[in-house]
């Protein structure tokens, strides 16, 4: 066990009185914080306590009260803006009732949604309602996952999934309404989305084809900005909630937001009724896995001792789907469910259970610096809005309670709404998407436009990568085709085109899926552990880097049968090996459509280091006398991060990574080491090879 402490300076485990336990929570006085009360009975009963039919749940959300008039608003308006409280019903109510009203059945009801998770399980939950099969008048589209058929009327999918669809038809013709919900994520898809979307209704309109209509949906958005984006359309709002949540801060600031969630979760655990579920919202697996076993070393001491039982459910995006599902399946009287999720679970979802969430405050989020060219991933403070929609996961089926384990000084400081993906990130892969829709990003309708910097960045390494005839073009080489048709960052894409160079494409599959997803590296809290785990990965490394150990690893896994035995045993994780199995058999499929010949490079190794310079020359870096390394593009200090095969090695000159995460300085993760000249035989035009001796040059004078 970690030596974590149940205490910290505002707590006290020993302590047994009840009333000294939230102690460190203050509920806000300003009771417009908290979610307004109306004296629903729990879900699922009415006030006898008699369990209702589904149909009686549904005709008792906040929408249902203003069915017609909203109805009348939607027939009237070609866009409209909805605003609701979460839970009151937008995400499964509307589209049934626009499906239901609708006298001519023309056309398919789509609804948005930014994370996969959500579009399946909420298509699930509308398909019992509609009493029919998944697939049937209900279904869902998300990446590499068709579940509809001809007769699907009400289509929950991914907002990149509409995206892809929008390449092959831009009037989006199967489409009559298009509902674009959780506005407020402002992922890059949405972004984009909403210039096509909004492009579609004006060329549907101009052609005289059937009209488009566009309903954008959240429960906390800028309407102002969005009502103007959309031809100043009129917003309506959906007053009501379905259950109170009570919102707690803590009375201090806490130092280690990890421990206060711990301790937190416990404090809570010793009072309620066991079938109350905890969702707590953290950054990142590592985080999860953490304190997932943490929790679970402390729940196995409780048990001895005959206290109630926890079951640990870790929830994020690379996350196997079955896995990520299971959260969903109602908790026995047993014992008490605790989601551990990233923000994945943040908008949309309802999981059924959980009536408190423990808010961390924190998101891990990546960041992109157009002055060093540089993405890196940072743990920062989340907005407002998130908060909001983090406290809306509880209160869903009866009254909710939102431990925040932030002052609410802390919450005050924080901004209202998070920055716009697409102002915060590479935006390469974006421009590449549009142009491969015929689209040149400068001149795209965006609803917050990104800087010219930010676009001419992009546009410069398309052309690096061999995407665009000319630096500020914006025509597709056959290699810019290629690359767009693969789910991938263009510079994963391009290392698999060029591995066909190389003749090392059974090698770069392997190594661009396991990087798609999280560590296959599994790192214990047990010092014992830890050791072993170390020297049962030592005997994958590759004396080149992490990139050919991440390969000998999955080649392993491969021999062994995928075996979870295998993993077990050499402290890997067995999910993300299998997911990377998945993205692998996905990527080979569409090498096969675009006819590129396997082959593999057996044991020379260079083929494999070139090959990853043809993606990632931006990501190279020289070491220096003091044995830190300097980024060659963007000049930025860094270092080796710890987990890395390379770290401590002598004799290292130049290296490559795969990306930066900033913490207490910026770490490459993921590296391997090159030979200088590789720079001139295998990126000649990128301009690296320039940098680098003009960089040795100011160094060698100073
Ligand atoms: N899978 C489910 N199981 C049980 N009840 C559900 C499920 N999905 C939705 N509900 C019920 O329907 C209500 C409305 O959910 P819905 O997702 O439509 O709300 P919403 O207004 O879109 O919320 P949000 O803004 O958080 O996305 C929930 O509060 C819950 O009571």
């Amino acid at each position: 066990m970690s030596t974590r402490k149940l205490t910290n300076g505002h707590s006290n485990s020993n302590n047994n009185n009840n009333n000294d336990q939230f102690k460190r929570f203050k509920s806000n006085n300003n009771s417009s914080n908290d979610f307004p009360k109306n004296n629903l009975p729990n879900s699922g009963q009415n006030a006898n306590g008699r369990s209702l039919s589904i149909d009686e749940q549904r005709h008792q959300l906040p929408v249902y009260k203003v069915r017609k008039q909203l109805l009348n608003k939607i027939a009237s308006s070609k866009t409209l803006i909805v605003i609701g409280e979460t839970g009151s019903g937008k995400t499964t109510q509307i589209p049934q009732m626009i499906h239901e009203s609708i006298k001519v059945n023309v056309g398919i009801i789509a609804v948005t949604q930014p994370r996969r998770v959500a579009a399946i399980t909420i298509a699930k939950r509308v398909a019992l309602e509609q009493k029919c099969c998944i697939g049937d008048t209900v279904g869902y589209t998300v990446r590499f996952e068709d579940v509809t058929s001809p007769k699907t009327k009400i289509k929950y999918m991914t907002d990149g999934s509409l995206l892809r669809e929008a390449l092959s038809d831009k009037f989006l013709r199967k489409y009559r309404v298009i509902i674009l919900d959780e506005a407020h994520e402002r992922t890059i898809n949405t972004d984009v989305l909403f210039g096509i979307v909004k492009e579609a209704q004006r060329l549907r309109m101009e052609k005289g084809l059937l009209p488009l209509k566009i309903i954008i949906m959240s429960a906390t958005m800028d309407v102002d900005h969005f009502s103007k984006y959309f031809n100043n359309c009129e917003p309506i709002y959906l007053a009501g909630r379905t259950y109170p949540v009570k919102v707690l801060h803590t009375a201090e600031t806490q130092s280690d937001y990890l421990n206060a969630c711990l301790v937190t979760l416990f404090q809570i655990h010793k009072t309620i009724p066991v079938n109350h579920d905890v969702l707590i919202f953290l950054t990142g697996q590592d985080e999860i896995e953490n304190l997932a076993s943490q929790i679970r070393c402390i729940v196995k001491v409780s048990n001895e001792l005959g206290g109630p039982m926890i079951r640990v459910f870790p929830l994020y995006a690379q996350l196997n789907q079955n896995k990520q599902l299971e959260v969903f399946q109602p908790s026995t009287n047993n014992y008490r469910k605790v989601i551990l999720s990233t923000n994945i679970a943040e908008t949309s979802l309802t999981i059924k259970g959980i009536k408190y969430v423990i808010d961390s405050g924190m998101v891990k989020r990546k960041m992109y610096d157009s002055v060093t060219g540089m993405d890196t991933l940072k743990v920062t403070r989340i907005s407002q809005d998130q908060a909001w929609q983090r406290t809306g996961r509880a209160g869903r089926e009866s009254e909710g309670f939102c431990y925040r384990t932030y002052t609410m000084n802390e919450y005050r400081m924080m901004p209202a709404v998070s920055v716009p993906e697409i102002l915060r990130s590479n935006i390469t892969a974006t421009v590449l998407q549009l142009l491969a829709l015929g689209i040149n990003c400068r001149k795209f309708d965006f609803l917050d436009k990104p800087s010219d910097k930010d676009i001419e960045n992009a546009q410069k390494q398309l052309y690096e990568l061999g995407a665009i005839t000319k630096p500020n073009g914006d025509e597709l080489t056959e290699v810019g085709w290629n690359m767009s048709k693969f789910p991938l960052d263009p510079r994963f894409s391009k290392m698999l085109l060029s591995s066909i160079e190389f003749g090392c494409l059974d090698e770069m599959l392997s190594i661009v899926s396991i990087l798609s997803g999280e560590t296959i590296f599994y790192q214990s809290d047990d010092p014992d552990k830890r050791v072993e785990a170390l020297k049962a990965h030592a005997k994958f490394e590759s004396i080149h880097g992490d990139h050919l150990t991440v390969l000998n690893v999955y080649n392993e896994f491969k021999h062994a049968e995928r075996h979870r035995t295998f993993c077990h045993e050499n402290y890997l994780h067995y999910r993300n090996l299998e997911y990377a199995r998945d993205v692998r058999r996905q990527l080979s499929v569409i090498c096969e459509r675009l006819q590129l010949k396997m082959s593999s490079c057996g044991n020379d190794y260079d083929q494999v280091r070139k090959c990853l310079l043809t993606g990632l020359y931006n990501n190279v870096a020289e070491m220096q006398q003091d044995h830190n390394f300097v980024s060659v593009t963007g000049r930025l200090k860094t270092k080796i991060h710890p987990s890395s095969v390379l770290n401590n090695k002598a004799n290292l000159k130049f290296v490559l990574f795969t990306e930066l995460v900033q913490t207490s300085m910026n770490f490459m993760r993921i590296v391997s080491s090159i030979e200088p000249e590789w720079i001139e035989e295998v990126v000649p035009n990128c301009g690296l090879s320039n940098r680098l001796s003009i960089f040795n040059q100011k160094v060698n004078e100073n």
